[in-house]
């Protein structure tokens, strides 16, 4: 066999021996970046929160952010806090990212499914969670946790038997890069 023949068989072996790769993120961390990557797509200057909605065949049926009802303006409401007068900040405008991910179902309804968010949600979405029929939520930060609505908003959940669970990331950061050499990946034939 000369040396051309033998490293075709070589590279043969490593075609027909090939596995599949290891590296790949798992649903949780799919769903979870999913609702990150969503939250990018919010105004809001200081908190940008996403929301995936997923059902038991791990199909995404509902993706939301928070951001202003349609039709008003995100240049002209509010985006500040702290204002003397409530109609001049945001709260009494802006959409939860739970509550767009829930209207925007792509599916007839979102029974029995999972919402993956970033922060524990507030009373009123936890509301709107139970009422659709979503059994569990999947959150990342609970910061809000000693304030009076998310302790109302586990009350409910409690009393309805949604589970709700911490989501502890593996990794730290899942990086989305655009720069890809694709020929250097899989060169072409
Ligand atoms: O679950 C949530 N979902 C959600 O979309 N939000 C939004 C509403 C506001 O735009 C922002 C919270 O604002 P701030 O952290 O500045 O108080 O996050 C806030 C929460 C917190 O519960
Ligand atoms: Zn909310």
């Amino acid at each position: 066999m000369d040396l051309t023949e033998n490293i075709a068989n070589i590279s043969l072996h490593e075609e027909q021996t090939a596995k599949k790769r290891n590296d790949y993120i798992d649903w949780q961390e799919y769903f979870m970046a999913v609702a990150f990557l969503a939250a990018k797509r919010s105004k809001d200057p200081k908190t940008q929160v996403g929301a995936c909605i997923v059902n038991n065949d791990n199909k995404i049926v509902g993706i939301g952010y928070n951001g202003m009802p349609i039709g008003c303006n995100d240049d002209d409401f509010p985006w500040g806090k702290n204002t003397p007068s409530p109609l001049d900040s945001k709260y009494l405008y802006v959409c939860h990212a739970e509550m767009n991910a829930i209207l925007n179902k792509n599916s007839a309804d979102v029974k029995d499914c999972t919402i993956y968010v970033g922060l524990f949600p507030c009373n009123e979405c936890a509301k709107m969670i139970i009422q659709s029929g979503i059994k569990k939520v999947v959150y990342l930060s609970d910061k809000n946790a000693h304030r009076p609505e998310y302790i109302a908003s586990k009350k409910m959940f409690n009393a309805s038997n949604i589970i709700y669970k911490q989501y502890k990331p593996r990794i730290s950061k899942i990086e989305i890069n655009f720069d890809i050499d694709w020929d250097l990946v899989s060169p072409t034939k």
